[in-house]
């Protein structure tokens, strides 16, 4: 796994673990043994460590993870470089991270080709860096550069880490002769000053402002995630405590996130990501299909959707034919798309020179012959069938026969565009925003106007789902797509159904009906274009949404009209109804062989509906709340309501299942019991442990740490016979010795799921804690 040669005077340590080098327990024996050999060799006078094929090591073997630990710790292999008394240089190429940007960091020089990225994404992991990253960086380049490079994860290019003081070189030409050169030029100099142990941490005199501002900032930006919070933290060591001692509050901060449930949700979603690449169908696969060249495309529709796609064609270098029907709409699109352009420059998310270049690849036009040479069509008019079929004539008739047609709708047939080349025709269904949202899919969304139509209040369901961890709640997300597209697609749906929809409307194609979005829609409310929708906005198309007592009289009318008696519906219901409603039609989508995989759907869920990568995924969601749970659970729904919840023989088959643990996600473990326990120590802190028994085999511990304040969240289900027994076994109690957090539990005896949600705040600190707590197949307290 490491290969070892001496050139020269020079001992050669090759990482050769393929594909990208990951620092196994066979590589870290490997580094460790060659630098102890290369220490010895009286011929070697300096040593490198680099990596073989396409990249230096790019990160510790994540698949590691979810194993018992096993020596030696890349902490030890890394001190080890350290203290080595011959120079040691990384010669870096491709792609330097996490743990591999950490053994850089303890040898004594690095080096790198230009094209080379270096980065510690473990916060995209769930993790922080945990081999001394959160140490050793911040000495070298100073608390901001490690604060804004652990906290988003991001890659930096070679030329970026240049000039934080990350690379002491940059060479071109073959890396491996120059890191020779490179090492062989420092023999003879002094080591002590290169030993980022012994180094301060530059502007440590204004750590406390910045690493504040930090915190707020990650809060604020990553809501809801345990890993950026606890990455300040760490960082913040770095000046407060002496080395030794931070090194040691980053492998507690380590160990306790990674034994979380966002550390295991996110790093089923890495994986996740990437077997959804490894696509197959009956007719081919990943492997035999090749890419139809794409080198000019065309959007057809200059609304809300059609500019969005543009953008997103564009951003990717593509020239673009933007067709509408008559010349106000044509330039309402290329203002709107320029404005996109601009803000995506201002938000990093675009180069200049790409937005720049944009400006020459995009062609208005109102005439379909201009669009006879392309290879791509993308239309996105109107969700009515008749106008689509009209416009697919026209593509058929002037197109070329190799250009693909593509449809951006989201719910009608596609097979009925009736076109010469069906072969060539599909759903190019985009998420809006389309030039932000990675995903293009076709899956369809939730029932959650019935809860509404109960007497659930629209604002509150939004709070409980944000508070979940979406971005969005539903009602936003419908004000965001436009009341007036879901009034289309309705009516267009009741066509195909030879039916009209009445304010009598009940039922439609056998479903229950909800009217309020027609309401809403026939008073002008159609979403944020138009200012008003079930929120307020500061103005047309404006972002900021404030609840409107309008939206709420038109929904209490509504409920009047029909006769409905408004009910309380608890948060619980409401997350369940619209996260299990979901779930059983992820199962279906399974059971009719439209996705062949759980992560298809929950990368679908990721990307299209930035649903948190910390509960990764609804399917992973419903693994681990167990699905015989979720399966009672839309059976009592779909008894007790008038909810036609598709009834899913496999997740009736699954949930039934006497184990009551679903064995979907093997390579991260299997929760198979958990235990929680509390206890008080002299100094007035109340610690809680869980402890989690994973595929029977680890066995991970952890407890709240000792700076615990900030706020409590505690959501999800609890199984409360699993949680500590205080001594009233009525309450979990958590103290600092101040002040005193307790979190009343109710049906304590009766073993019944329980949604309990509580903020706390201490003094200023604005920290958050989140602590999810559930169920008997072993949900692991986070
Ligand atoms: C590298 C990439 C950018 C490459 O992208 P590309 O598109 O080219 O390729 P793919 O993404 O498709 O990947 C190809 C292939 O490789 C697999 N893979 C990629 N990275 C890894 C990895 N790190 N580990 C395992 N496998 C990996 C990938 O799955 C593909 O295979 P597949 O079969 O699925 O197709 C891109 O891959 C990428 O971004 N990778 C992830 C990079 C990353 O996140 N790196 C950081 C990893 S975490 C880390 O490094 C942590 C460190 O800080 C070290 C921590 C040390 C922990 C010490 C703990 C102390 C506590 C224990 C002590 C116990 C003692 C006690 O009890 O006291």
């Amino acid at each position: 796994m490491v290969d070892y040669s001496v050139k020269g005077q020079v001992a050669l340590l090759e990482v050769n673990n393929p594909p990208v080098n990951a620092l196994s327990t066979a590589v870290r024996t490997g580094l460790r043994d060659g630098i102890a050999k290369a220490s010895k060799d009286p011929k070697v006078k300096a040593i490198i460590i680099c990596g073989k094929g396409q990249t230096f090591p790019a990160g510790a073997d994540i698949r590691e993870f979810g194993q018992p630990p096993r020596a030696p710790w890349l902490i030890e292999v890394g001190d080890s470089i350290e203290a080595s008394l011959k120079p040691v240089v990384a010669a870096i190429h491709g792609t330097c991270l996490g743990g591999g940007l950490e053994v850089s960091l303890f040898c004594h020089y690095r080096i790198a080709v230009k094209s080379a990225r270096v980065g510690f994404p473990e916060v995209n992991l769930g993790l922080l860096p945990g081999a001394a990253g959160t140490q050793r960086l911040p000495r070298l380049v100073g608390l901001p550069v490690a604060l804004d490079m652990i906290t988003s994860g991001r890659h930096v290019t070679a030329l970026d880490a240049k000039k934080y003081g990350i690379l002491d070189e940059l060479v071109a030409g073959d890396l491996i002769n120059a890191a020779i050169k490179y090492a062989m030029s420092v023999v003879g100099k002094p080591l002590m000053e290169r030993r980022l142990r012994y180094k301060q941490v530059p502007g440590a005199d204004k750590a406390r402002e910045v690493c504040e501002a930090a915190m707020a900032q990650v809060k604020r930006k990553y809501k809801g995630y345990e890993a950026p919070v606890e990455c300040v933290r760490a960082v913040r060591a770095s000046v407060d405590l002496p080395y030794a001692d931070g090194i040691r509050m980053e492998s507690e901060l380590f160990k306790q996130l990674n034994a979380s449930g966002q550390a295991r949700a996110q790093q089923y979603a890495f994986f996740a990501e990437r077997t959804v690449s490894r696509w197959s169908m009956p007719n081919g696969s990943y492997r035999t299909a090749k890419a139809l060249p794409v080198k000019t495309t065309a959007v057809l529709g200059a609304g809300t959707m059609g500019t969005g796609i543009a953008v997103c064609l564009l951003s990717a270098g593509l020239p673009v034919i933007l067709l509408e029907q008559n010349e106000k709409l044509l330039q309402n699109g290329l203002r709107t798309i320029k404005a996109l352009m601009e803000g995506s420059v201002k938000l990093g998310k675009v180069p200049m020179e790409v937005a720049q270049k944009a400006t020459t690849l995009l062609k208005p036009t109102l005439n379909y012959e201009d669009l006879k040479d392309v290879d791509l069509v993308i239309e996105a008019v109107f969700e009515n069938l008749k106008l689509k079929r009209e416009v697919f004539g026209k593509l058929d008739k002037i197109c070329k026969p190799s250009a693909l047609l593509c449809s951006n709708t989201s719910t009608l047939d596609i097979d009925l565009a009736a076109t010469s080349r069906p072969d060539k025709v599909a759903g190019m269904h985009f998420f809006a925003p389309a030039y932000h949202m990675r995903l293009l899919e076709n899956i369809y969304g939730t029932k959650t106007s019935f809860m509404v139509e109960e007497g659930a209040n629209p604002y509150e369901i939004d709070q409980i789902m944000e508070d979940l961890g979406m971005p969005m709640g539903p009602f936003k997300v419908r004000d965001l797509s436009g009341i007036d597209i879901g009034w289309r697609i309705t009516q267009e749906v009741a066509k195909s159904l030879g039916t009209t929809i009445t304010k009598e409307t009940k039922y439609l194609g056998g479903e229950r009906y909800c009217g309020i979005g027609d309401d809403l829609y026939e008073k002008g409310r159609h979403g944020r274009k138009t200012g008003l929708g079930f929120y307020k906005y500061e103005k047309k198309g404006g972002k900021i949404s404030t609840p409107d007592p309008d939206a709420l009289d038109i929904i209490e009318a509504y409920r009047q009209r029909r006769g409905i008696v408004k009910c309380k519906i608890s948060s619980q219901e409401v997350i369940e109804r619209q996260m299990y409603s979901s779930i059983n039609e992820g199962f279906k989508i399974l059971e009719e062989g439209i996705c062949t995989r759980p992560e298809d759907i929950d990368i679908s869920w990721l990307y299209g509906f930035t649903f948190p990568k910390y509960l990764g995924g609804p399917m992973f969601y419903a693994s681990r709340i167990g699905l015989q749970k979720v399966y009672e659970r839309i059976c009592y729904y779909h008894e007790n309501f008038p909810l036609k919840q598709r009834d899913c023989k496999d997740l009736r088959r699954r949930g039934s299942s006497t184990s009551g643990v679903y064995t979907m996600y093997p390579a991260l473990g299997v929760v198979i019991n958990s235990y929680c326990d509390m206890t008080t120590d002299g100094g007035g802190w109340t610690w809680v442990f869980w402890e989690v028994a994973v595929d029977a085999a680890t066995r991970c511990c952890w407890r709240s740490p000792p700076f615990f304040y900030g706020y409590v969240e505690v959501y999800g289900y609890v199984e409360v016979c699993r949680l500590c027994r205080g001594n009233d076994n009525l309450h979990l109690l958590l103290s600092n010795g101040e002040s005193e957090m307790r979190f009343d539990m109710e049906d304590f005896n009766n073993n019944t799921r329980y949604l309990q949600y509580t903020t706390f705040t201490v003094g200023n600190e604005t920290s958050r804690y989140l602590a999810t707590l559930s169920g008997p197949s072993g949900n692991v307290g986070t």
